[in-house]
């Protein structure tokens, strides 16, 4: 499945400027390949999203990174820096060759325009080409892929159902084609049979459209039924990275023996890996 690299962090260090300053991300190194679903697991507060914000270059003040270094690897070979980008060039790598869906993605739908208009403003601004329609019949595409009926378009957010929203922020991730996703507990405000139903959505639309994925939650559980691999996060380090079997049959830290055991789903009777070890 997983294939060369995509993207490359590279001893990424990041800081929050503030008295005492918290080393939020420390030394990380972490390599995602084409195709491949990475999981990054850990408690709350060590590190993840201030790890995913640094490599999409969505930190903001007071956040530093003071090291490292992140290398895009484009599919038509170039290697992009990154940490360099700047105004435009960085705007038309967010989204396109990169895009992002959190937490709470489904509350920054506008409220006040329906949901044709915020997927027609994500082509107009990367994809002025694009007549009007094929954007809108690109928006009716991109609905149907994530599980939403195109009739939908006219809807304004406050129509939607959360999770029906939540597919939305999927289908404007979707929108540019991007090689690779990340995605920071992107269900978990969902409930939970809402929460699994986009879940297999996303490993159908992986699998039928090869893009990569870093999956950042505290739910170890889940991300062992769906990734390639796991790195574990603890106080802003990595401490134990591996495919997903061998972190839930070998783990060798500690902490991530700690953080298996603290899911009773994991170790109890009943417990199992999901996918049967088979890949
Ligand atoms: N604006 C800020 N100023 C100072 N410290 C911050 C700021 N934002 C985050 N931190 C600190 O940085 C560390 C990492 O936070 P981060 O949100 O990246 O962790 P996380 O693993 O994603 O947690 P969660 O799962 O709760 O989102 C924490 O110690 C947090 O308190």
């Amino acid at each position: 499945m997983s294939g060369a690299p995509v993207l490359t962090a590279t001893n990424v260090s990041i800081t929050y400027a503030v008295e005492p300053p918290v080393e939020a991300v420390r030394e990380v190194n972490l390599t995602l390949h084409r195709g491949e679903i990475l999981g990054l697991a850990g408690e709350s507060g060590c590190g993840k999203t201030t790890f995913a914000y640094g490599v999409n270059r969505l930190l903001k003040a007071p956040a530093v990174m003071t090291s490292g270094e992140v290398i895009f690897h484009d599919a038509d070979g170039t290697d992009i820096d990154v940490t360099g980008l700047s105004g435009e060039e960085l705007r038309r790598f967010r989204w396109d060759k990169v895009s992002m869906v959190f937490q709470g993605s489904m509350n920054s739908l506008n409220p006040v325009m329906n949901v044709r208009k915020q997927l027609d403003d994500v082509f107009t601004t990367h994809r002025p080409g694009m007549s009007r329609r094929e954007r809108e019949q690109r928006s009716g595409d991109l609905l149907k892929l994530v599980g939403v009926d195109p009739g939908r378009l006219g809807a304004f957010p406050h129509e939607l159902s959360g999770g029906m929203r939540q597919r939305v922020m999927i289908a404007m991730a979707l929108a540019l084609d991007p090689q690779v996703m990340i995605m920071d507990e992107p269900t978990t405000a969902l409930d939970v049979l809402v929460q699994r139903g986009i879940i297999r959505e996303l490993m159908r639309l992986r699998e039928r459209l090869g893009f990569a994925v870093i999956f950042i939650t505290h739910d170890l559980p889940l991300l062992i039924e769906i990734s390639d691999r796991i790195a574990i996060m603890r106080d802003g380090r990595i401490i134990e990275q591996d495919t997903a079997e061998n972190i839930y049959r070998r783990p060798t830290q500690p902490y991530t023996k700690q953080l298996l055991s603290s899911f009773p789903s994991l170790t109890g009777a009943r417990g199992g890996f999901v996918r049967g070890g088979a890949k």
